[in-house]
């Protein structure tokens, strides 16, 4: 039976079979059976907040930085008419003017002639619709802040030309003239002739 140490180990504690390492803990009288009462537990490591990471850049401003380098470099991109006319939104407007790529995206809420002119030749070349406006020398100077790159001339779509109906064989229009003629000599007979029936039944009566 094992001798009661110090006093203080209730009756119904297994202290008996307390291991080596809490001889300490029990000869304090708290009993070994609770060897670490959660209050002095020590306190888990806090989670930490998670750290903010920058956000990726947007196409929009890798193209740019992509430019600028190329800018930089003394060399201009070259840029496919597909992927300019992707940037067709406000947030996002690229426009093809005189073979030249200009990004005007941060030009969109400033541009005196508004947005939506802007945001209406995306996707096309736009250098008629440019030239049609007018636009002043100092538009002109404005424009290379903008300049990101060139357009490959060969990626832009031929212009559709309106193409006239062609004719089926047999000139069908001819016989509409014909129509048109003999009506036209037609009706005034035909008038004079009511006339002259009218006046004869008129005078006989
Ligand atoms: C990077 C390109 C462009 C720049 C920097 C630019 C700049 C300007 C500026 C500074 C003005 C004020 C008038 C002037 O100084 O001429 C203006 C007016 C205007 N722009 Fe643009 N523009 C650009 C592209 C375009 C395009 C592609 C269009 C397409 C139609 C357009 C349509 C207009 C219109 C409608 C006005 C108003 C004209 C008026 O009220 O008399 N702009 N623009």
């Amino acid at each position: 039976m094992g001798k009661q140490v110090n006093g203080g180990l209730g009756s119904g504690c297994a202290a008996s079979q307390i291991p080596r390492g809490f001889r300490r803990r029990r000869e304090s009288g708290a009993c070994p059976d609770r060897v670490t009462p959660p209050h002095s537990a020590p306190l888990p490591p806090r989670p930490r907040a998670p750290r903010r990471l920058p956000l990726p850049p947007t196409t929009s401003q890798r193209c740019r930085a992509w430019a600028w380098a190329a800018d930089m470099a003394g060399e201009k991109k070259v840029f496919g008419f597909e992927e300019v006319a992707g940037h067709n939104v406000t947030k996002d407007c690229w426009l093809i003017i005189a073979g030249k790529v200009y990004d005007v995206t941060s030009f969109m809420d400033e541009h005196p002639g508004g947005d939506e002119v802007l945001l209406a030749v995306t996707g096309k070349d736009a250098t008629n619709d440019f030239e049609d406006i007018g636009h002043s020398e100092s538009a002109r100077e404005m424009m290379e802040k903008y300049l990101i790159g060139e357009i490959d001339a060969s990626t832009i779509p031929v212009k559709r030309t309106h193409v006239t109906p062609q004719q089926a064989p047999g000139n069908p229009d001819k016989g509409d003239d014909m129509l048109i003629k003999i009506l036209q000599f037609l009706v005034p007979i035909l008038i004079l002739g009511l006339a002259f029936a009218i006046r004869q039944y008129t005078k006989s009566e």
